[in-house]
């Protein structure tokens, strides 16, 4: 079994964050880990508010895990500021992980801000360069890279522009846009269209979590990139279609439903 790393933050209400990637490293058949970079008092409509890790034990998590237990691949969620971000890119550089897909998570779905806008800078001087794969949604990219995303055409320009800021693969989410469900990845010399229906539903809550957390763990099985991609998003569109009608806000992504008990 392959061992999956999750650094990120924890959701107590269960859906996104460590939680949600633990569960997806689980059922995805791979052994999860993770580094607590921030608790947050969240839950299906609302951040309530957020605790950030003291540094030195941010470290001391990576180092009990690295200087312990193989790691095959890790996922990078919400770093809350630029300490964090400073403190985890030193890690990832020490430690050279096969594989490092980060999710630049900045707002929750109920609202609320999980990233100092101050440390903007900070990911992307520090964190994007050492990423295998970026997965930003478009109110990110559009942070990132500086640029309104109203079509694909756009989706491209932006990814081609996070890609020569050192991420040397980039998955733009396009949740956040109308029609299709529809992603784009570069590698930095194709592009890969990812489509799927959008499901008609409001509790979409850790989908960001669910995919990232999913590629993560395909790529540690070994998968090559645009199957990994589009096999974690047939895994999050089942979980997403069998979300769960929980709390009074946005729910959860399911990921124990039947499509995984019969794969
Ligand atoms: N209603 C939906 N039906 C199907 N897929 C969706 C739906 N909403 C989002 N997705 C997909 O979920 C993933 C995460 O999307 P997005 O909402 O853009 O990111 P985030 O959760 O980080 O804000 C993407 O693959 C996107 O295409
Ligand atoms: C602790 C924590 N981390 C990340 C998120 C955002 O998760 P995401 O998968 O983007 O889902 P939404 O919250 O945007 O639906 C979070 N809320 N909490």
């Amino acid at each position: 079994m392959k061992n999956c790393l999750t650094i990120a933050g924890s959701d107590c209400s269960g859906g996104a964050g460590i939680q949600a990637d633990l569960k997806t490293f689980s059922a995805l058949g791979t052994f999860g880990m993770s580094v607590v970079s921030a608790v947050v008092a969240e839950n299906t409509s609302r951040v309530i508010s957020i605790q950030d890790i003291d540094v030195k034990i941010l470290e001391d998590q990576i180092d009990a895990v690295f200087e312990d237990i193989e790691v095959a691949a890790v996922k990078v969620g919400m770093l809350p500021g630029i300490e964090s971000m400073r403190a985890v890119a030193a890690k990832l550089r020490e430690y050279r992980p096969p594989v490092i897909v980060m999710d630049p998570v900045m707002v929750a779905t109920g609202g609320g801000n999980l990233m100092n806008p101050e440390a903007l800078g900070t990911l992307k001087k520090e964190l994007i360069p050492v990423v295998t794969l970026l997965t930003p949604n478009i109110p990110e990219v559009e942070i990132i890279a500086g640029t309104g995303i109203r079509t694909q055409e756009d989706m491209k320009a932006a990814a081609v522009e996070i890609h020569r800021m050192g991420a040397q693969n980039v998955l733009i989410k396009g949740g956040h846009l109308e029609g299709e469900a529809y992603d784009l990845l570069y590698d930095g010399v194709n592009f890969y269209s990812f489509s799927a229906e959008r499901i008609d539903t409001k509790n979409t809550h850790g989908t960001g979590c669910t995919l990232s957390s999913a590629i993560t763990a395909n790529l540690a099985k070994g998968m090559d990139m645009p199957s990994a991609v589009a096999e974690a998003k047939r895994y999050l569109t089942e979980a997403i279609r069998h979300g769960l009608a929980i709390g009074k806000g946005h729910g959860p992504t399911n990921h124990f439903h039947e499509f995984y008990r019969m794969n």
